[in-house]
């Protein structure tokens, strides 16, 4: 799989910019804040409906411009897929297929596989769980689409439940009865065991798959003395066979436990949106304890592994490595480009081109304010 065309409208810095892109590899160089990141930014929002650097789509949108178009054409098996999004903030998103609308954004997923390590990759080892659930999620709807589906349906059941709660809360405050709202709840109980034992099974069969490939991308990255590995953390305890209706029935039995709490705290207290990638090096959490390089190549060891297992699978991701090299040493610089060599397509940002390893220095773009040019 690789990209073949980005164009751009109102994206970001760009007004408007069309760029034609190889296999292989190209390095896009350019000063700081030139626009490297944001031609990236644009290529993940194609392959996960959301950005890697914001939460919210209004900063996407070029400064006085009501909406952005992302326009991709990514040849896969020989074939030319078109993908077409319109961002609009505080509105869902518009997105085509080949110039036809679909029905829903998330039907585009999978149409663009790529992986995309970044500075802000950091927080995946020093951040909150809620990197790491991304990372998960992501890699799970990279691997299976229909999980954007699951993701979708889950975290709609918890707004609902949430809701409820929240009422059941304030009505107890007030002195209220709450009858009414618990046999409400009970209905959502369902759906939320349903959902959530679904997207908890595709998690803990990811994990499995994942491990071997973390623990040989760290080992090959950093030359580490301790072996990085994986655990999944879950709010049920140890019960992590990914056994669906074992799972189901799991959930249903930890919320009745904590039915008394979530009512006391007006919010869902169980769940796969509470959990948690514990990652390891040795027998220490690497959170808190590893050094800012670890922690770097640990990061940089989770987007390899991702990378690896979607070609396990035999998709053949785009590799995106975003301002990387500029915090290696020449070994670790050295061991990654002999890893990352053979990608179906790779694209590498950088300020200064020295810093990438003369066996990366494939097709060369130059960015500078509003423009992508291929030097000659
Ligand atoms: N919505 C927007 N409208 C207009 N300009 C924007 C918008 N969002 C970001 N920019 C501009 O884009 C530039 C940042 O681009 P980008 O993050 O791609 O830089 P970069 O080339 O990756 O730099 P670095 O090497 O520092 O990481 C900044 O100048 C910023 O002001």
């Amino acid at each position: 799989m690789y990209v073949r065309r980005v164009e751009l409208t109102d994206f970001r810095s760009y007004e408007r910019l069309a760029v034609d892109l190889d296999p292989g590899v190209s390095v896009l160089v350019g000063q700081n804040g030139m626009g490297k990141t944001n031609l990236i930014e644009a290529l993940g929002y194609v392959a996960t409906l959301d950005s890697h650097r914001v939460a919210t789509d209004a900063p996407l949108v070029r400064a006085g411009a009501a909406s952005a178009v992302i326009r991709c054409a990514i040849v896969h098996d020989g074939r030319e897929l078109l993908v077409e999004l319109e961002v609009v903030p505080g509105k869902a998103n518009r997105a085509r297929l080949n110039r036809s609308p679909v029905r829903r954004p998330r039907e585009v997923l999978g149409a663009l596989r790529m992986v995309l390590f970044a500075p802000e990759d950091l927080e995946l080892v020093r951040g909150d769980p809620a990197a790491r659930r991304r990372y998960l999620d992501d890699l799970l709807v990279a691997r299976q689409p229909r999980y954007a589906g699951v993701r979708a349906d889950y975290d709609r059941v918890i707004k609902q439940r949430n809701a409820l709660l929240r009422t059941a809360y304030l009505t107890r405050k007030v002195g209220g009865t709450r009858g009414q709202d618990l046999s409400t709840l009970m209905v959502w109980d369902q759906h939320l065991a349903h959902h959530g034992a679904e997207l908890l099974a595709g998690r803990l069969e990811l994990v499995a798959a994942l491990g071997p490939h973390l623990t040989k991308a760290y080992d090959a990255v950093a030359a580490g003395r301790a072996a990085a590995s994986i655990a999944y953390t879950s709010g049920l305890g140890d019960v992590l066979a990914p056994d669906r209706a074992a799972l189901e029935q799991a959930l249903l039995d930890a919320l009745q436990e904590r039915r008394t709490a979530e009512i006391e705290r007006g919010v869902t207290l169980v769940g796969p949106h509470r959990d948690d990638l514990t990652l390891s090096l040795g027998d220490l959490p690497a959170k808190g304890y590893a050094s800012h390089g670890e922690s770097w190549s640990f990061a940089l060891a989770l987007r390899l592994a991702a990378y690896d297992l979607l070609r396990s699978d035999g998709i053949e991701p785009v590799l995106v490595l975003d301002d990387v090299f500029a915090e290696l040493d020449a070994g670790r610089r050295d061991r990654l480009a002999a890893l990352v060599a053979d990608a179906g397509q790779l694209l590498v940002t950088c300020a200064v081109p020295e810093d990438v390893p003369p066996s990366l220095r494939g097709v060369r773009f130059d960015v500078t304010l509003g423009s992508v040019t291929r030097a000659q």
